[in-house]
């Protein structure tokens, strides 16, 4: 069997959703789990929506849902039957909109999971449609998280128990779910991270043994740099499963971070195509060796300097570097780059106003803390001399480190 996933960008339109389509057609001869995303910046929309509803302000679902009814329209000829199950959800998301008194992680994922759970229901009823058999399976049910909201860790052993469930129903024609989305054992709904689905393909393919998985994308593959970026870019024809998991450590944004892991654990082959040009091969990830590989630009934004000075003249020491790294942790705040000096130590983090003032909060009793925000981090792995020489030129950078294969550098916008 085989796992395929689309993301926002390839169902955002009645016009995307029917070039999916014409994919998973071609496909569906053999068994097949589509994992679908929001359509479009759906996600974006309800956390702005969640956002207005807990200050108290007018959180109207108006647009919301004339974008997913617009998209009825154009799809279905008669939208009679698929109406009233709409209207069933988004009645659903509006009584969950006002549960303001829940944690507001919670409230979160209870209301953000509406994006997905719209999505599947208009798919599923146009491949119905088109006269595939289909069965849409609720992810809140089989991907199973602990109460870790906004960021679930699978429990492996009951998600693997519930979806190898499946098997059998994946016999009969083709199974459509949620990407993103999962529940607690319980029975409360949570969420993987912002842009999980590519890893709820992953734990489907890990959990039903499948030969390959698919994720199909608005780029021709994965490319050494990101293409709305650098314009000359070049597409990658293979990458070894460590090489493509540390480009997204680094923040090659094309697939999540913890999609790799599972499937390198099963050896499963990871395509990443692009929905446009169906045709092409795009890019394999495999347990493969490549030599003498071209490097790749990664570059993080949003990035935040924050150095630590100690308060008297001790240096920095095991004491007081442990001491920051427990209140990361807690914070849940990742170092995305750390450096030290006599009396400094700093680190580089995505930039969020929230987790620095409470960090900051914290330790100011015991350092002097400095921070800059509006800042890039760039790393270049497998690096030469000469494309460190042409991207670091004309940059003020703040911090500079270089290794056996990586170059990093954080600079100023
Ligand atoms: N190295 C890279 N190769 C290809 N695309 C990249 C790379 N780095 C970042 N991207 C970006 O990733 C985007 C696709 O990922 P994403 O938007 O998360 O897909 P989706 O949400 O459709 O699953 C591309 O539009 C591209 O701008
Ligand atoms: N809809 C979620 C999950 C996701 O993975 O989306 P996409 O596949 O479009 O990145 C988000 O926007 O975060």
């Amino acid at each position: 069997m085989k796992v395929f996933k689309f993301g926002g960008a390839s169902i955002k339109s009645a016009e995307a959703i029917r070039n999916m389509a014409s994919i998973v057609q071609e496909n569906a001869q053999k068994e097949l789990v589509v994992v679908v995303s929001a359509m479009g910046k759906t996600t974006n929309a309800l956390e702005s929506l969640l956002d207005k509803k807990r200050k108290g302000e007018d959180s109207e679902l108006n647009e919301l849902s004339k974008y997913h009814f617009n998209i009825c329209d154009a799809l279905f000829d008669n939208t009679e039957e698929i109406t009233p199950k709409m209207n069933a959800l988004l009645t659903e998301l509006e009584d969950n909109l006002t549960q303001t008194s829940l944690p507001y992680d919670q409230h979160y994922d209870l209301v953000i999971s509406y994006g997905e759970l719209l999505s599947s229901l208009i798919v599923s009823e146009y491949l119905i449609n088109k006269g595939l058999n289909v069965s849409l399976v609720d992810s809140r049910k089989y991907v199973i998280t602990d109460d870790n909201y906004r960021n679930g860790y699978i429990d492996w052993d009951e998600t693997a128990l519930r979806i190898g469930k499946l098997r059998p129903q994946l016999e009969q024609g083709l199974i459509l779910t949620q990407g993103f989305i999962g529940g607690t054992k319980d029975g409360h709904t949570t969420t993987l991270g912002r842009e999980g689905s590519d890893y709820t393909a992953a734990i489907y393919s890990f959990c039903l043994d499948a030969e390959s998985m698919t994720v199909w994308k608005d780029v021709p593959g994965i490319l050494n740099a990101d293409p709305k970026r650098i314009k000359e870019a070049e597409l990658f024809h293979e990458i070894a499963y460590k090489e493509a998991s540390e480009m997204t450590y680094y923040g090659a944004s094309v697939i999540h971070p913890k999609t790799i892991k599972p499937l390198a654990n099963k050896n499963i082959p990871l395509f990443v195509r692009s929905f446009d040009d169906p045709k092409s091969v795009g890019t394999i990830i495999h347990d493969c060796e490549v030599k003498h590989p071209t490097p790749s630009i990664i570059i993080k934004e949003n990035q935040c300097l924050v150095s630590f000075n100690v308060l008297d003249y001790t240096f920095i020491n095991e004491e007081n570097l442990s001491l920051i790294f427990q209140e990361l942790a807690g914070l849940d705040i990742k170092i995305n780059i750390m450096q030290n000096s006599a009396i400094s130590f700093s680190i580089v983090v995505d930039y969020r106003e929230d987790k620095l003032e409470e960090l900051i909060k914290v330790l100011k009793e015991h350092f002097e803390i400095k921070y800059n925000t509006g800042l890039e981090l760039i790393t270049i792995k497998n690096y030469r001399a000469e494309t460190i020489s042409q991207y670091r030129s004309g940059k003020n950078i703040l911090l500079e480190q270089t290794s056996r294969n990586n170059y990093r550098a954080l600079y100023v916008v």
